[in-house]
């Protein structure tokens, strides 16, 4: 494919390198005797016989009760190294319980659905369940009283399950084990709100229902895996598992340079190319469609389907998606049209029931090729992808690599094509190809101690439980009392008048009754529109006010 690539639609030169990356051998090992027969056999029943031997490693780790954090590569067997531990631990004692925690709810239903089918073969009565915004009142009811394996988000922790959480005693005293995958998108903002979220919910655990959990983390590869988790749940012991045993196909990694004859010169020209490759927009007349960076995906997306292989076309932003699905679909209506319904977009913003179609569309094969957004670079299983088309660079080398990762699975090799626009940061990597392929990965930052993230939670923190300066700072770091004295002056806290500072109970007193409902955890905008075909009568998607008037 690569050489036919740059036989025809790339003869102009636009590709600029070819990046081998040779196929790497599994290293296997056979499934640890300190697994029971069960877990044996449910894993023999889903098709694993040998564990790779990152999987072992972190396996042992959690039963011997440590705290871990898996980093390695998308595709690498990750949920075997959580589901294993925590159904073995929950099949022996039968009161423990676990909490799953997804940034999304896709990833959510796609993980109950690998645990049901993994539990098929493994009779040990564990209830499982999504607890989440899309969960009716009757199963929230039931999964409280009845569920062992909550699998959630944080902003149901956040909202739904903390501020209530005498009506999750059961599962809260009985705590074995939370687990937190995709862990690299806890980072900026939300990672920093769900830090402080983790450290109310261990203090409950502690203050209140007397448990102790140990966590289990699967991350993307990134510079600073173990620190960023024991950053995230505030743990001071976490065992880091990188070495990774998984088999990798080989990969071909082309950087991909559009050759554009109507380049702007000048820095005025530069600026105004810069703004339209950040906005997303195709800055050129219908007529010069075919030199823009969004016209060369296009084809190299109708090209991929027309040969057959199954493609992930990731675009920056929305409105580039929708662009490069209408441009392959006019390629396809002229060279292919029986394939003009197999590709279709993917994004934020459609409702779920539409996303849940197409990830099974996808997943089915009725669909060859999806043009997404970031948001199918998280692990959402849809089954075999050759190939993955990168419209820009995603904003982070990591982010890069999660997405180009989505290609290869089980073992076929495949191909990823990154496609420059004109602005510094794609033409630098265009320029220096090692500092992608060679250079290191981005950290993943959070900052718990930031003092206005944290006020608003203790704010929360304290409805929930008094809050102590005495017990709570090693929750809430050293900033605690400075926050607690700035919430007492703004007439959110309250305390008993008679003891020294240290032993003060500061009580929650403000008129809010559920302060966490005024907390946004993922963006600063609370304010969302909905857009509806009037005609059709049809919700077309949720947008956020700061786009809601000028992308619709
Ligand atoms: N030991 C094994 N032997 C063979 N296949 C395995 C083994 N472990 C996992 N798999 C298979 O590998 C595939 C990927 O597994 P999984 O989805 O758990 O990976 P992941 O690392 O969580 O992926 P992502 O990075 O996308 O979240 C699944 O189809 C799974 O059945």
């Amino acid at each position: 494919m690569v050489e036919h690539l740059r036989k025809s639609i790339g003869s102009d030169g636009q590709m600029v390198h070819v990046e081998k990356i040779g196929a790497r051998k599994g290293s296997y090992v056979e499934i640890p005797n300190e697994l029971s027969d069960k877990s044996k056999s449910a894993l023999k029943s889903i098709g694993i016989n040998k564990l790779y031997s990152h999987q072992a490693e972190s396996i042992l780790a959690s039963l011997s009760g440590k705290n871990v954090v898996v980093a390695t590569m998308t595709s690498s067997g990750k949920s075997v190294c959580y589901n294993l531990p925590v159904l073995e631990a929950l099949s022996h004692n039968l009161s423990s319980c676990a909490l799953y925690l997804f940034p999304t709810k896709a990833l959510a239903q796609d993980q109950l659905r690998a645990l049901l089918t993994l539990t098929n073969g493994f009779d040990c009565g564990i209830n499982i369940g999504v607890y989440d915004g899309d969960t009716s009142q009757k199963e929230r009811t039931w999964l409280r009283e009845n569920a062992r394996l909550l699998i959630t988000n944080p902003d149901m922790l956040h909202m739904a399950i903390l501020p209530l959480h005498r009506q999750f005693s059961r599962i809260l005293s009985n705590l074995s084990f939370v687990v937190i995958d995709e862990a690299h998108a806890y980072k900026g903002a939300f990672g920093c709100h769900t830090a402080l979220i983790l450290r109310r919910l261990r203090r409950l655990c502690s203050h209140v229902y007397g448990s102790d959990p140990s966590f289990v983390f699967c991350t993307a590869t990134s510079s600073n895996p173990r620190e960023h988790c024991m950053e995230l749940a505030n743990l001071s012991t976490l065992e880091l598992i990188e070495k990774d045993g998984s088999p990798s196909s080989e990969k071909f990694f082309v950087l991909w340079n559009p050759v554009l004859p109507l380049r702007t010169v000048g820095l005025f020209a530069n600026i105004v190319e810069l703004d339209k490759s950040e906005f997303g927009i195709d800055g050129r007349n219908a007529s010069d469609k075919s030199l823009s960076p969004i016209s060369e995906v296009s084809h190299l997306f109708a090209e991929m389907v027309q040969h057959g292989l199954r493609c992930i076309a990731f675009c920056k932003s929305r409105k580039l998606c929708e662009l490069v699905l209408c441009y392959t679909r006019e390629i396809l209506e002229e060279v292919a049209p029986h394939l003009v319904n197999s590709i279709c977009a993917y994004r934020a913003g459609y409702v779920s029931e539409d996303r849940r179609r197409i990830e099974s569309e996808f997943f089915g094969g009725k669909l060859c090729g999806i043009a997404a957004t970031n948001a199918l670079e998280l692990g959402i299983d849809v089954g075999h992808i050759d190939v993955t088309l990168h419209l820009g660079f995603p904003g982070s080398i990591a982010s890069l690599w999660q997405q180009a990762g989505r290609s290869g699975r089980r073992e076929r090799s495949s191909l990823a094509v990154y496609v420059a626009f004109e602005g510094p940061l794609d033409q630098y990597f265009m320029k220096f190809p090692q500092k992608l392929f060679c250079g290191p990965i981005e950290c993943c930052h959070i900052d718990a101690q930031n003092q206005q993230v944290l006020e608003q939670h203790l704010v929360c923190a304290a409805l929930e439980h008094p809050l102590s300066l005495l017990y709570d700072e090693k929750y809430f770091g050293s900033g605690l009392s400075k926050a607690i004295n700035a919430l007492k002056n703004r007439g959110y806290l309250t305390s008993n008048p008679s003891n020294d500072t240290l032993s003060k109970i500061w009580s929650y007193m403000g008129h809010e009754k559920r302060p966490s409902r005024s907390i946004s955890i993922r963006a600063i905008e609370a304010e969302r529109y909905i857009v509806i075909d009037k005609q059709l009568n049809e919700t077309l998607e949720e947008i956020e006010e700061s786009r809601a008037f000028f992308q619709v």
